[in-house]
């Protein structure tokens, strides 16, 4: 195992620095502390510090699809405001453990919150120089598998999640019943918006997309003025927040039936969709999940029409690991909340995606949603 040491701004100036709060050894001696520690355990270490933001946030950058399989980090004073931290380490799938050596949550009001905690799988603090062992420790106890605390979801958050998705299932089959050819995106998405909201809705997870036409080729398509028209598939992504909780579903409606291309790629589409539904389990890679999805579209001859990654986590936020994607190396645990999200997007044409929102159980993926994977279409 490959482990980097990172350490963000002053944490060069340790042993100089307030050591009544931070202790008397310089950030070297730190260093070869680790590594003496860990000298006959199965572990490498990279140790890089710097003081400015954008330096780090490349360096975590740069662990993506690397060698280096989880990163012990100091973000010194970055903690407590530095969003572009926290977005650096929800972009890379590197699993990340924050670490202090003093303990923040006992010292100024300002400095109890960490923005980037949420991105972390955990965090340590007031240990000193210890802080960086417990964190090595916990990444070495778990032999690289998911640390991801907050992706393995309680009992009580699945069935919060099972009802936040009745709620979004309830205001999709009210939206059916009214929508038609000749209607803009706008209007279809104004009419789901409204039923998730009469059926209990919270909020939204995310902006609700509709994308008709060469617009549902964007995978983020924003609903505009385009209408629905005959031939035309409507990719319609949407989710609720109930109790805190998010739900995450996409289904795509046809204006009459699809023929040709557009059929072919809805079969691969549901295909890819069902493959992994059924063969997922415990303990495979988010990698291995999506290659499979990848393997079925190209076998329909859709080579390179998934431009993004199979799936996602759910839970208090729309994004949260593991990462159904290439770059995902982490093993699947029970009690992941997971979405399955195959597409397929021809530019110019159409697009098309299948989405379930599930958990993963020791019997495999239980899909929350009672929409159909049937065709759906519409006059
Ligand atoms: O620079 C640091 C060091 C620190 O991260 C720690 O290790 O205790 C705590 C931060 O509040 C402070 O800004």
């Amino acid at each position: 195992m490959k482990l980097l040491i990172l350490n963000g701004p002053n944490l060069d100036m340790l042993g100089v620095r307030e050591p009544d709060i931070y202790g008397d050894l310089t950030l070297a001696e730190i260093n070869d502390y680790i590594e003496n520690t860990f000298k006959d355990q199965d572990v490498t270490f990279e140790f890089f510090q710097s003081n400015h933001e954008g330096e780090l946030v490349e360096k975590i950058h740069s662990t993506h699809d690397s060698d280096i399989d989880g990163i012990v980090y100091n973000p010194g004073a970055h903690t407590h405001y530095s969003y572009a931290l926290r977005d650096a380490v929800s972009s890379v799938s590197t699993p990340v453990i924050e670490v202090h050596l003093s303990d923040i949550k006992s010292r100024d009001e300002f400095r109890k919150k960490s923005v980037i905690a949420f991105a972390c799988e955990g965090q340590i603090s007031g240990l000193g120089k210890d802080s960086y062992v417990k964190a090595i420790e916990i990444f070495l106890k778990n032999e690289g598998d998911v640390l991801w605390q907050r992706s393995v979801k309680t009992d009580e958050e699945v069935e919060t999640l099972k009802e936040a998705q009745k709620i979004a299932d309830k205001a999709f089959f009210e939206m059916f019943g009214q929508v038609k050819s000749g209607m803009t995106e706008l209007e279809v998405k104004d009419i789901l918006e409204k039923a998730m909201l009469a059926n209990g809705a919270e909020g939204f997870s995310f902006p609700t997309i509709v994308g008709t036409g060469p617009n549902a080729a964007d995978p983020h398509a924003i609903a505009g003025e385009n209408v629905l028209d005959s031939g035309q598939s409507v990719v319609i992504d949407f989710g609720v927040i109930y109790k805190g909780m998010c739900s995450d579903t996409t289904r795509t409606i046809f204006v009459g039936r699809p023929h040709g291309e557009l059929l072919r790629a809805w079969l691969a589409t549901k295909d890819a969709h069902e493959t992994v539904a059924r063969e997922v389990k415990i303990g495979m890679t988010g990698k291995q999940c999506h290659d499979r999805s990848i393997e079925v579209i190209d076998d329909y001859g859709f080579a390179g029409c998934m431009p993004h990654g199979l799936g996602h986590g759910v839970g208090r936020d729309i994004h949260e690991k593991p990462v159904l994607s290439p770059r995902c190396r982490a093993k699947l645990v029970k009690n992941n909340i997971i979405t399955i999200e195959p597409g397929v997007y021809i530019q110019g044409k159409f697009g098309i995606r299948l989405e379930d929102c599930g958990v993963l159980t020791e019997n495999g993926f239980e899909s929350f949603t009672s929409i159909t994977h049937d065709l759906i279409v519409i006059d």
